[in-house]
């Protein structure tokens, strides 16, 4: 067996062998798996409890994927001393043939190259295979969502999305700029940042095979060539011009051009024969979404590709169920369409569809079709059911939320005939519960952030007043409030009513300073009810900001406090109005 520094190759597992060109899968395959950062943990936890419960359910034992761990991204940073893209474990994807990864972050405008692009690079996995297709009862805003199922065959490793740039100023810059001005008669302004885009037959005629040879195989209508070959002739132009020629020489049998369909055949499609045709990048766009059905397997380069992905899996659900996969002459890696999403890291919120289907086509791809089938035979059921995570449920009515591992749950439970929804309504109500809790929580403990959170704009006090307040006993000496302030960070503490009074004060700061050290007195002996301030400046709940600070200014104080009959429920402070006027703004009121 194969010996690593960090990667752990499972007892009992076997490696998928290429011979004479063709994959030969064991039963007992070693497959590959990067988590990924940011929400890569979540779905992939999720995903791979799915798909070893498919593979169970589909095969009772006989075939059982053994899962090899690879690190690449912020774990692997933690297992290879810094090091975000180890070697080792290239060569495992290499070596393990087939493999899926969630989505790994890349900083933009700076910072590192993106691990994505250099993996498709290195590896050399030229086609990025992305198919979009429907799944009854996944939200749309289409009203015939149903029409849509294509899938791109997107060039992996050239175009400008290759990182062939130099950055405004530097040397590398000023050379290419020289070159192109004063050699090439090129004109552009001073300074520009510069990329390149490189796009060769070489690279364009073996993903242009690729995806010819997948509609003859899937007896798929038409083969489209999405290019901006008006405007970048010899880059975008020349794909489209080198694609047809793939299609004439090589598969001349199969294929005839969309000119040809009129010119010869009358507009009816003969059996057997693929329609190759090409459409302008921008108009693509607005005819995937008003003539789907007019679109089938479609070839572009490499940025194009990126775009109308993530454009045309919007038209069915949105990028939480947009599968993918990398895929080279032998070597393939499988990943979600979508990236690391970071703000639901760790939320165990986001849908694991992507990765899912990724899955699903690795399956299919392994020739375990049974597993794959059962998976998305069970998504069916479960999205007919309206068990969706929070991108469907939000488009959706009367939808049941689940989180990522309840989704996982439902498809599992479903597979193995046992769905229990009952249950699964069950756990949302308490999952519910929770967040209610979670954010009554922030509410009370930190108003301002729950506020932005929700969207709002406070215009009252009690939108911002703080609820924790601090109180003395009119009897505590000065020397006890100050520890109380200093131990909690205020500068003011409530000073309770005396017995048969219901008149609250309030101490500072400034009352210490100015009425006990001042006047040279103990700390110990005077009590707060000699130096507090009375009676309470106040305001009500519904008290505007405007006329809070207008309170506070006139009665030169720096804080307020906000009563309820004849209770203090909130104080207001100058630091708080500032903080929200900076956060939100300050617009002038009409007076
Ligand atoms: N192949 C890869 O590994 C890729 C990596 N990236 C990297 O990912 C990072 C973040 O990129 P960003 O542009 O924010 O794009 P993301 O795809 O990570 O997220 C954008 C939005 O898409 C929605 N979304 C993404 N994944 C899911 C999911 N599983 N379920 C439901 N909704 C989802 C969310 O929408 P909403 O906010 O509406 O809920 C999210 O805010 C960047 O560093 C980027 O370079 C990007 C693409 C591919
Ligand atoms: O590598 C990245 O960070 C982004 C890649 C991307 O958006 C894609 O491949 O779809
Ligand atoms: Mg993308």
């Amino acid at each position: 067996m194969l010996l690593m520094k960090s990667i752990h190759f499972p007892e009992g597992g076997s490696r998928i062998v290429i011979k004479d060109d063709q994959m030969i899968v064991p039963n007992n395959p070693m497959l590959g798996y990067i988590e990924g950062d940011g929400i890569g943990p979540d779905i992939m936890r999720a995903c791979l409890r799915v798909w070893d419960a498919a593979v169970k359910e589909a095969y009772r034992g006989e075939r059982k994927i053994h899962w090899v761990e690879l690190f690449m991204g912020e774990k692997a940073a933690g297992k290879y001393e810094g090091n975000i893209f180890p070697d080792e474990t290239l060569q495992a994807l290499q070596d393990l043939v087939v493999s899926i990864k969630g989505p790994l972050t890349t900083p933009v405008g700076g910072g590192f190259r993106s691990l994505n692009v250099a993996l498709r690079q290195e590896l050399d996995l030229y086609a990025c295979v992305r198919p979009v297709r429907y799944y009854p009862g996944v939200p749309s805003p289409l009203i015939h969502p149903e029409k849509v199922n294509v899938i791109i065959f997107r060039e992996n490793t050239e175009d400008v999305y290759a990182g062939i740039e130099y950055q405004s100023g530097s040397p590398e810059m000023r050379k290419v700029e020289k070159f192109l001005k004063e050699e090439m008669g090129a004109k552009f302004f001073e300074d520009s940042g510069i990329g390149i885009k490189p796009i060769s037959p070489f690279g364009t005629k073996r993903l242009v095979r690729k995806a010819i040879k997948y509609a003859i195989d899937n007896k798929r209508e038409s083969v489209t060539f999405v290019h901006k070959g008006n405007i970048m002739k010899f880059t975008e132009g020349a794909f489209r011009n080198w694609g047809y020629e793939v299609a004439r020489e090589e598969f001349g049998d199969h294929t005839i051009t969309e000119e040809e369909l009129y010119s010869q055949y009358g507009g009816k499609q003969p059996e057997g024969k693929i329609v190759v045709k090409d459409r302008i990048a921008d108009i693509i766009f607005q005819l995937m979404l008003l003539r789907p059905e007019e679109f089938d397997v479609i070839a572009t380069m490499n940025l194009n590709g990126d775009y109308l992905s993530d454009a045309i899996a919007a038209e069915v659900g949105g990028v939480g169920i947009a599968p993918g996969a990398n895929i080279g002459d032998h070597v393939a890696l499988f990943e979600a369409t979508h990236g690391s999403a970071p703000k639901y890291a760790n939320l165990d919120k986001v849908n694991p569809g992507s990765l899912l289907f990724s899955g699903v086509n690795m399956l299919e791809y392994l020739g375990w079709r049974e597993a794959a089938n059962l998976i998305t035979g069970a998504y069916v059921e479960v999205i007919r059911q309206k068990i969706v995570t929070y991108d469907f449920a939000r488009q959706m009515e009367n939808a049941t939320e689940v989180s990522t591992s309840g989704f996982a749950d439902a498809l599992i439970q479903q597979m193995e005939g046992n769905l229990d929804l009952a249950h699964i309504h069950q756990q949302r109500e308490e999952a519910i519960k929770q967040q209610r809790k979670v954010r009554e929580a922030l509410r009370v403990s930190e108003p301002m952030a729950a506020m932005i959170e929700s969207g709002r704009t406070p215009h009252t006090v009690i939108e911002i007043m703080s609820t924790n307040l601090l109180k003395v006993s009119p009897h505590d000496n000065v020397e006890q409030a100050m520890h109380l302030m200093t131990e909690n960070n205020i500068s003011g503490v409530l000073v309770e009513p005396v017995e048969g009074s219901d008149e609250w004060a309030m101490l500072t700061q400034k009352d210490i300073l100015t009425k006990v050290i001042n006047e040279n007195l103990s700390l110990t002996r005077v009590k707060v009810l000699d130096i507090a301030t009375k009676p309470l400046k106040t305001v009500t709940v519904d008290t505007s900001l405007y006329e809070c600070v207008r309170v506070m200014t006139n009665a030169q104080i720096r804080r307020v406090v906000v009563q309820q009959g004849n209770r203090p429920i909130g104080i207001v402070t100058y630091t708080d109005v500032f903080r929200t006027v900076e956060k939100f703004g300050w617009i002038p009121i009409d007076l």
